[in-house]
């Protein structure tokens, strides 16, 4: 379980996520929803520890990951991959290092700094690959590849971690409305099969509402919604997004278009929190 108690952070005179309660069961996959500068991105980066929060905690399996240090955070880095936008893979590098690179935090120094992996982390990187149905370019430039080729890749790289949980970070912005749905298909796969939490920041409301058993709407820094894709009703999708009372909130406007045919029966959803809506 992750546990997000009273989260506050503050760029300057700016409060970008306030106080945010959330808690996530192990399984669960939840995507975060709002308009840009909701605070989405800067949640995101406090449960991996990009950034602190300015005030309260976060916990994971009860221990509190906003206090660990050196080693220990880490560990707790290796546990919780993130996948970005924008791939952050090495372009120069081919495929297969990229994926290897998941492994960095799992191996001693010596070895990363002789750049050996070992035979049995290369089947795993190639393995994962094939998962993501993209080991034909494993010895190409990982800067030669599509976006969407590229996100397959930092999935794959995400996977050698053998993280608890992975931390998405608008992974479908980049993309065309097909490679969209084959990423969110990896991710939703990975979270029915393996049980990892995938936590998912996501522009589009359709999207969520197809691959998501939880959603968070978030408003000016704060968690104004938090139940099933059935609960969204649309005075929740105004409450999340804004608009006049009684206006109809096109879907467009939230839409990526990713065609899916209907919305998936209910994942795993262990725990999953009651409807919540908030005011702003
Ligand atoms: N490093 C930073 N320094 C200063 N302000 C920041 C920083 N990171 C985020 N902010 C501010 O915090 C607020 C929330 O930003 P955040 O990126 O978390 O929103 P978001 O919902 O992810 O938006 P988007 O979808 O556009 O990425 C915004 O007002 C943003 O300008």
């Amino acid at each position: 379980m992750l546990e997000i108690r009273q989260v506050t952070r503050r760029f300057g005179p700016n409060t970008a996520v306030r106080d945010v309660e959330l808690k996530i069961e192990q399984g669960q996959m939840v995507g975060v929803i709002g308009r840009s500068g909701a605070g989405k991105s800067t949640l995101l980066r406090m449960i991996n520890r990009l950034i602190d929060p300015s005030e309260g905690s976060i916990f994971f399996q009860g221990k509190e990951v906003s206090a660990l240090k050196g080693a220990e955070l880490r560990r707790w880095q290796r546990d919780c991959a993130m996948i970005f936008q924008q791939f952050n893979l090495v372009p120069r590098l081919d495929v297969l290092t990229n994926v290897l690179l998941g492994r960095l935090n799992h191996r001693s120094t010596v070895l990363n700094l002789l750049n050996m992996f070992t035979r049995e982390e290369r089947i795993q990187a190639i393995a994962a690959l094939e998962r993501l149905d993209i080991a034909q370019t494993a010895l190409q430039r990982a800067g030669t590849l599509s976006g969407g080729q590229q996100q397959r890749v930092a999935i794959a790289r995400a996977l050698m971690q053998e993280p608890k949980v992975i931390l998405a970070d608008e992974p479908i912005a980049s993309l065309d409305p097909l490679n969209a749905k084959v990423v969110m298909d990896s991710l939703a796969d990975i979270n029915a099969r393996e049980g990892i939490t995938v936590i998912t920041n996501l522009h589009t409301l359709d999207t969520a509402r197809a691959y998501c058993n939880r959603i968070v709407g978030m408003a000016k820094g704060a968690v104004v919604f938090d139940g099933p894709p059935e609960a969204l009703t649309s005075e929740a999708v105004r409450t999340i997004y804004g608009g006049e009372e009684g206006a109809e909130l096109s879907e467009a406007i939230t839409s990526t278009s990713i065609n899916v045919p209907a919305p998936q029966p209910a994942r795993k959803s262990t725990g999953q929190a009651q409807p919540a809506l908030a005011a702003v």
